[in-house]
């Protein structure tokens, strides 16, 4: 768990450069050399303001700005309530309907839909089938989800690599099992659930609690998570850490740590 002093951590917070800024929503050429189209996320002045019962408000994110390159994973935390999953549904465009968005979101320095196949989120309630093996889960969907026109054998091969990204080898003739089949663990349903995900090779992925072993891949990953294991850690380009609705710091992962906020070896972070 988080043990925080907002007084100290507020002369950490890292300066946004208005540079990189500019620069990530002028580039309007996402297309690299090698054809994919990359997804460079930028957000600035973000407020999100939720209506209560009995009409109240209540500002939930306050003036959050910043941005998630391709090949880069990103990681934001924050104790309790402070509002990581609501920047995820704003970033991911699925927040709630009681909930009012000011400020820009961009995507490649426009503002864009996200389509199916450029984003995915993976949530915590993604539905499995249990009576289904990983491998039969994952080929299921490939079939429901890959285009027609793709050959079986190339579905086939593409259910092969991911379970090979996903680290499912070991368990793709498992059962996943429900309340009365025991089945395979948490973590590694968390792993299927992402694989359903990367089988359409999305740019751009909202991961809501990450997992090791995702390959980048020159996707841009972005994870909302609470208690990261040293392995999970180890993976992180950038921290966003949110408090109270505000950003509490934005940058390096390094300079995090230069900036004496204590990462303790497991599963804890404590600012100081
Ligand atoms: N649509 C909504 N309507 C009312 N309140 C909301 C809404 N969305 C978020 N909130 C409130 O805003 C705060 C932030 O919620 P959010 O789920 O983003 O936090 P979180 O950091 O993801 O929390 P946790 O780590 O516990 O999952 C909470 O107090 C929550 O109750």
């Amino acid at each position: 768990m988080y043990q925080m002093r907002s007084s100290s951590f507020s002369s950490v917070i890292a300066p946004l450069d208005d540079d990189v800024m500019m620069e990530i929503e002028e580039a309007n050429k996402p297309q690299g050399r090698d054809g994919i189209v990359y997804a460079h996320l930028a957000w600035k002045d973000v407020n999100v303001m939720v209506t209560l019962n009995y009409g109240d408000t209540r500002n939930v994110l306050q003036g959050l700005t910043g941005y998630a390159e391709p090949g880069t994973f990103t990681a934001l935390m924050a104790p309790s309530g402070s509002g990581k999953s609501t920047l995820l549904d704003t970033l991911s465009g699925r927040l709630a309907s009681n909930a009012i968005l000011s400020g820009k979101v961009l995507l490649n320095g426009r503002k864009a839909k996200l389509s199916f196949g450029t984003a995915a989120s993976v949530t915590q309630d993604d539905t499995l089938i249990g009576t289904l093996t990983v491998w039969e889960m994952i080929y299921y969907l490939a079939q429901l989800r890959l285009p027609d026109r793709m050959p079986l054998s190339e579905k086939r091969t593409l259910v092969e690599s991911t379970i090979i990204e996903m680290g499912l080898q070991d368990c793709a003739d498992t059962f996943i099992g429900n309340w009365h089949l025991r089945g395979i663990s948490g973590g590694e349903k968390r792993r299927v659930s992402i694989a359903l995900e990367i089988l359409m090779k999305p740019r751009l992925l909202f991961l809501d609690e990450p997992t090791s072993g995702l390959d980048r891949d020159g996707r841009t990953v972005i994870a909302s998570i609470h208690q990261p294991s040293s392995e999970v850690f180890e993976q992180f380009d950038r921290l966003y850490l949110l408090s109270g609705g505000k950003t509490a710091y934005f940058g390096q992962v390094s300079e995090a740590r230069k900036a004496r906020y204590i990462f303790s070896t497991e599963s804890s972070l404590n600012y100081i």
